[in-house]
């Protein structure tokens, strides 16, 4: 068993919610929380732009990887692995928080998330998703564009849904909100708030760390404006298409299994084909009892692919599935049947 194996995983939490929501406000309510408890946060902080205003206003103290000039969904994607990996080994904080920008696809978020999964031990906490809800309701009427689109995916991907800004609301409008998101996301916890004022210890303590909510036939939406998506005649569409998600909303799992030991290869393999449907992408770096090298593992469309590697470093051995509705301690339970299997 490789060191890392024993290490304590280091929690990561992600905050999702489209431009000017107030991410960085619960941002700073977090790292205020985590320091009076005593705690070492490290935050990674994501701009589309070359500049990162935001992280001006952070402690000095607390170690800070920024991600300028794209979005960590998908152009600067491929660095997050390496930047956590760093942070994670050079600064040992005890938790981290990455705040994504506005425009990021959270899907893809956890998905480029999960691939630090093979280099580190890590704990993806549920997702955190801060909603205008000034601006939810007005794009809610028009019901259109990219910037709906992409509003309805942060919200169904929302484990913890703060509602914010409601002191700018009317009337019934925060009911209005509150029915309207729950409808978006049945699964979520609501939690109302002026300037992202939540209880942070229900917030970092509340839900099934492993649950999302997810639809993942939306495929890639992601609203970089540098990434030149242009305004189509499809956008009336999408309103549709978010009829068409309201009906399945699916719960997202994440579930990442830490080997205590080599399995062997012929019994894994038998595992992964017969994987239950819901499980869409899978991902992993293995040691098997029968074969001398290690293996980087990749899983997606029921097709699985195994790549000899010489991983530098203490990596561990770790399988990470993404799916919809799986019984996550069904897996745990095979693979740690495959565990048990003397070699
Ligand atoms: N009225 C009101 N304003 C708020 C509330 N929460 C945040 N704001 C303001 O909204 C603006 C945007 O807040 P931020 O926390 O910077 O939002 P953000 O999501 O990090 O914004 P980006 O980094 O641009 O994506 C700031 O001026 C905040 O002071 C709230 O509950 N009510």
């Amino acid at each position: 068993m490789s060191e890392m194996n024993v290490t304590k995983a280091t929690p990561i939490y992600i905050l999702s919610g489209f431009l000017g929501s107030g991410k960085t406000t619960l941002l700073h309510r977090m790292l205020s929380y985590w320091k009076d408890g005593g705690l070492k946060p490290a935050i990674i902080m994501n701009e589309i732009g070359d500049v990162n205003l935001d992280g001006i206003l952070v402690d000095d103290e607390l170690p800070m990887t920024e991600m300028l000039g794209g979005c960590i969904c998908c152009t600067v994607r491929g660095d997050l692995s390496m930047q956590m990996f760093e942070l994670i080994n050079n600064e040992r904080p005890d938790v981290i928080v990455i705040e994504a920008t506005g425009a990021a696809n959270p899907l893809e978020i956890l998905d480029a998330v999960t691939e630090v999964s093979l280099t580190a031990k890590i704990d993806i906490k549920p997702m955190i998703t801060v909603v205008d809800s000034v601006h939810l309701l007005e794009l809610h009427e028009a019901q259109k564009g990219k910037t709906y689109r992409l509003m309805m995916e942060q919200i169904r991907c929302g484990s913890i849904l703060i509602v914010n800004k409601i002191d700018r609301l009317q009337g019934k409008q925060l009911a209005e909100v509150e029915s309207l998101l729950r409808h978006l996301n049945p699964f979520a916890d609501l939690l109302p708030a002026v300037k992202c004022d939540v209880d942070l210890d229900r917030l970092t303590t509340m839900y099934d760390p492993l649950h999302r909510n997810h639809d993942h036939h939306e495929g890639h939406e992601c609203d970089c404006s540098h990434k030149n998506h242009e305004t189509t005649d499809n956008d009336q569409e999408q309103g549709c298409r978010h009829d068409r998600v309201n009906e399945t909303h699916d719960h997202v799992t994440v579930y990442s299994h830490y080997f205590q030991g080599p399995v062997n290869s012929e019994q894994f393999e038998k595992f992964i084909a017969d994987l239950p449907r819901d499980v869409y992408r899978g991902k992993g770096v293995l040691s098997f009892s029968d074969t001398s090298s290690r293996f980087l593992f990749q899983y997606a469309y029921r097709e699985a692919d195994y790549l000899k590697i010489a991983p530098k470093g203490n990596v561990p051995d770790v399988v990470v599935f993404i799916g919809e509705h799986f019984d996550k301690n069904k897996l745990a339970e095979q693979l740690r049947q495959l565990e048990a299997i003397p070699h």
